[in-house]
């Protein structure tokens, strides 16, 4: 048997199921341009009979020029009780003029009856009639045989009829669909491989996320013989979602040995994957396996003392085959090992036997204890780091700040700063009004900078979170402000302290212009190091 398996993509039609998800054409455009660079054999792109958008879509697909993916249309079976020629759902497939298409039947007899409440008989004729009907315009026809597991649990003679109907249409896929998602990896293993005997077509498997087994009945599917594997990027779909591709595509590739894309394909693996959530505007979880940022990141001690010495110690492949990185978190659970990754990495002059990297690891924990949390502010870390290293060059002091915010009767609030700094030995004095008063202490530190470092007007924050540390204390709790800042090239986040939010704020904020400008002197040594490391990577 052949170990080449088959990505049907249907991000674009069941991962638009998935509550909160809707893509605009451009959106569906985009992503199936980046789904051919990743090397899908098919892109489901929506249900013509359902709704304009789809339509559109299809007729805009057109204008791609598609080197890897062929694209499908999805729809059902025909109604009941009509022709198949005068089904309005199997025209607008035709109507798309896509080569391939896509259409679900009913497998499942309790189905048949309750939910298109017809016969036995009749939902075989109309599977029949269906494909005989897309094959008869000379279309490639894969078959989803809806609820096949259930079927098959409640009346395996029937759910086999359905397919074999499939089959004698001439359908060219077989899809075994766990609609529900509420089937076990054994289950669908064993009911995989007895189809797989049934019929001779070939077997694809579309599965559901709802017991969380979606990427492993997958998987287990194809190992009993099914050799297309249909999910959605980054699992988006319906209730819980459909299997994740994301997972499954370096499952079969890395784990199983199958073939699905190149081996640069799934060096983009990484990159669709965030891109998918960008567009779609899902924020995926940092652990998310294989692509989440924090997939190969190390912040225990131990961790990262062992994989100094080998990365396997602690990575179960290499990163960058998936196109990910490792990374190295410095927090109170770091050892010595952490800080000198990191001062490697920043290109820091480092002997290993001084005291110093004790002492830089005291100061963390000490402040990690005081409510300062550096894994998600590497800009203040680097420049903790740097301070302690001597290489930081205070760009300007403090002498001192002014907030006023007031509200009148019938006026609305308004917030207003002053800051006095001193910047290379010349006194500037700055006043400026905010949305609020975080907001107005920003404006009044960059336009007294500007003059001096006119490269601050392309910076910009781009995110502000403020964390109550201590609850207890009410409204006098510590606060943390995490600050995330941008250029046009880079992000970096940077954190602040307080029992005043006032005063973490400017911690903050003075840490994310600090980073901003010296960041401009960096990027050679760092851009050296980081092709040195790539060069040390090797499992
Ligand atoms: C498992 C899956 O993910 S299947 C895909 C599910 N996705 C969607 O439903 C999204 C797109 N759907 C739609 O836009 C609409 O539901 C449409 C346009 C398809 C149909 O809309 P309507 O004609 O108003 O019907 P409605 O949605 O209320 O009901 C579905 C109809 O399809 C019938 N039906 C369901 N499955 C099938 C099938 N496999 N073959 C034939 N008919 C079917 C149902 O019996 C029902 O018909 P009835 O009202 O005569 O009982
Ligand atoms: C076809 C399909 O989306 C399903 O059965 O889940």
């Amino acid at each position: 048997m052949t170990n080449v398996v088959k990505l049907f993509d249907t991000t674009l039609r069941d991962g638009t199921q998935g509550e909160g998800i809707s893509l605009s054409v451009e959106d569906k455009i985009k992503i199936a341009g980046k789904l051919d660079t990743l090397g899908v054999h098919y892109i489901e792109g929506g249900w013509p009979g359902s709704n304009h958008k789809d339509i559109e879509f299809f007729n805009r697909v057109k204008e791609l020029d598609l080197k890897n993916a062929k694209v499908t249309a999805f729809g059902s079976t025909r109604r009941k009780g009509i022709k198949a020629e005068e089904d309005i759902n199997l025209n607008r497939i035709l109507e798309t003029q896509v080569s391939v298409a896509t259409i679900f039947g009913k497998s499942w007899d309790f189905h048949v009856h309750k939910a298109i409440q017809t016969t036995l008989e009749e939902n075989l004729e109309m599977i029949y009639d269906s494909i005989k009907y897309l094959k008869s315009k000379g279309l490639e026809v894969i078959y989803d045989a809806e609820h096949f597991f259930d079927g098959y649990k409640n009346n395996p003679e029937y759910a086999l009829a359905t397919i074999q109907k499939a089959e004698d249409a001439g359908a060219d896929w077989i899809v075994l669909c766990d609609t529900n998602g509420g089937s076990m990896p054994s289950e669908i293993f064993e009911i995989v491989r007895k189809v797989c005997t049934a019929v001779s077509t070939s077997v694809g498997i579309h599965t559901h996320n709802d017991c969380e087994l979606a990427v492993a009945n997958s998987l287990a599917a194809v190992k009993a013989g099914a050799r297309q594997v249909q999910g959605t990027m980054n699992g988006l779909g319906e209730r819980c979602g459909n299997a994740n591709l994301i997972s499954i595509i370096p499952n079969l590739q890395l784990k199983l040995n199958y073939q699905c894309i190149t081996d640069e394909q799934l060096s983009q693996l990484t990159n669709v994957s965030r891109y998918v959530s960008e567009i779609a505007n899902i924020n995926m979880p940092v652990n998310q396996p294989y692509v989440g940022a924090a997939a190969f990141a190390h912040k225990g001690g131990i961790h990262v003392s062992a994989i100094m010495k080998h990365p396997k110690t602690y990575e179960h492949i290499v990163p960058e085959l998936v196109g990910n990185k490792q990374r190295v978190l410095v927090s109170e659970l770091a050892g010595q090992s952490n800080v000198i990754f990191k001062a490697e990495e920043l290109n820091l002059d480092f002997d290993k036997e001084s005291a110093q990297a004790k002492k830089i690891i005291d100061d963390i924990k000490t402040l990690e204890h005081q409510g300062y949390q550096f894994e998600g502010a590497d800009a203040s870390l680097e420049l903790l780091l740097r301070k302690a290293f001597g290489e930081l060059e205070e760009i300007f002091t403090l002498e001192s700040f002014k907030i006023l915010v007031a509200k009148s009767k019938d006026r609305p609030v308004a917030s207003e700063a002053i800051v006095k700094l001193n910047v290379h030995g010349e006194l500037v004095y700055m006043a400026a009004e905010g949305t609020g008063p975080v907001n107005a202490l920003d404006n009044a530190l960059r336009r007294a900078l500007e003059k001096f470092y006119p490269e601050i007007k392309n910076m910009h924050l781009s995110d502000y979170k403020v964390r109550v540390i201590d609850e207890k204390d009410a409204t006098a709790a510590k606060v943390r402000v995490l600050i995330e800042s941008s250029d046009f090239e880079n992000t970096w986040s940077t954190v602040g302290v307080s029992e005043n939010i006032i005063e973490a704020s400017w911690q903050a904020l003075v840490d994310s212009i600090r980073y901003g400008l010296i960041g401009k002197n960096r990027t050679t040594s760092e851009e050296n190091n980081q092709q040195k490391k790539l060069g040390l990577i090797n499992h």
